[in-house]
């Protein structure tokens, strides 16, 4: 049985239209309606056909929703909850797609009080934005993690599972302070590394002319791909799993002055035992069939 059969989607950037679009092609007799605060990003979705309905207001999107998915920035969740709460159905999931999840729950519980809010993270993206940018298999083989409160309803939470399972995801349960840890290495510092590496070459620039671009070596364009992401998605992600990053970033740069002062004095056998280790965890991904850095910057879309 369909988990749910009326999903609204609010936000209809990447994420958006991508779950839009999943979601008709793997379960199309579920109703899909959308909403975007842009009238232009709305325009395109019409446009393009993403949804069976585009609303121009927030709560003229939720009125007959068993689901509703915010897919919005993650500073900007608060808000689109709040338009959405008198309008929202006693008995509607509430859910969200943002790359950190304590912040989020905390304002969407204070938005939509009593109701039901299982919030969610598809770890599954690109550094294009946009409704045109999104695409049905985004989430094909990709983890989502379900981050649900403590009393959250375990109905609620089997429908939210099951809605990703559809759309091709594999589905984890994790606590969001913990999640929030273990994004803020995985993705959120890879991320703030590529935005400093990308920005130190571009100051260098000006000295060397085009040779940062000229003679640019695959591990600075692999960079440059990352440090093309949504600024306003990002901006947000650092600034509300602050104490996480900040934690990861602490001990990143503990790392880096370790690395700095091997090199200065030397130490080729620090060096050396570092990349040996790093390179037995790359290739333990790859036995785990979990590589699926190549195929993704290659998929074509
Ligand atoms: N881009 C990625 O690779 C991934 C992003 N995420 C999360 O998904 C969410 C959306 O990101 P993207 O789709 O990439 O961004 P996007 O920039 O492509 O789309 C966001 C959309 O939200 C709309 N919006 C902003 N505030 C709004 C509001 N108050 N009400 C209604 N619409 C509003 C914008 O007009 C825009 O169309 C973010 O929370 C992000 O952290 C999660 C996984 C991957
Ligand atoms: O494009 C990439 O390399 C990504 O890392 C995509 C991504 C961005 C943010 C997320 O919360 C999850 C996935």
């Amino acid at each position: 049985m369909l988990p749910f059969a009326r999903i609204t989607i609010i936000g209809l950037g990447l994420i958006g239209s991508s779950l839009a679009r999943a979601i008709r092609a793997e379960m199309p007799t579920v109703r899909v309606t959308g909403h975007d605060a842009d009238p232009a990003v709305r325009d395109t979705a019409r446009r393009i056909d993403l949804c069976d309905d585009v609303t121009d207001t927030a709560g003229a999107s939720v009125t007959d929703a068993d689901l509703v998915i915010l897919c919005v920035p993650v500073r900007a969740m608060g808000a689109a909850a709040t338009e959405i709460a008198d309008d929202l159905p006693a008995d509607a999931i509430v859910s969200d797609v943002g790359s950190c999840k304590a912040d989020v729950l905390a304002q969407l519980s204070t938005a939509l009080p009593g109701r039901t809010i299982i919030p969610a993270h598809p770890v599954a993206g690109t550094e294009n934005s946009g409704p045109e940018a999104g695409f049905a298999t985004l989430f094909k083989g990709r983890w989502c993690i379900v981050t649900p409160p403590d009393d959250a309803d375990p109905f609620a939470v089997q429908r939210l599972v099951e809605l990703w399972r559809r759309v091709g995801a594999d589905v984890e349960t994790m606590d969001p302070a913990h999640h929030d840890m273990v994004l803020a290495v995985t993705s959120h510092l890879p991320h703030l590394i590529a935005y400093t590496i990308v920005g130190t070459a571009s100051d260098l620039e000006s000295v060397t002319q085009s040779e940062v671009i000229k003679y640019s070596a695959g591990g600075f364009r692999d960079f440059t791909r990352i440090a093309a992401s949504d600024p306003t998605m990002w901006r947000d992600v650092f600034l509300a799993n602050k104490d996480a990053v900040l934690e990861m970033l602490q001990r990143f740069s503990e790392d880096l002055s370790a690395l700095q002062r091997a090199i200065r004095w030397n130490d080729g056998d620090a060096l050396f035992n570092l990349f040996t280790r790093t390179r037995a965890i790359r290739r333990s991904i790859i036995e785990q069939g979990q590589d699926d850095a190549k195929p993704d910057f290659g998929r074509s879309h």
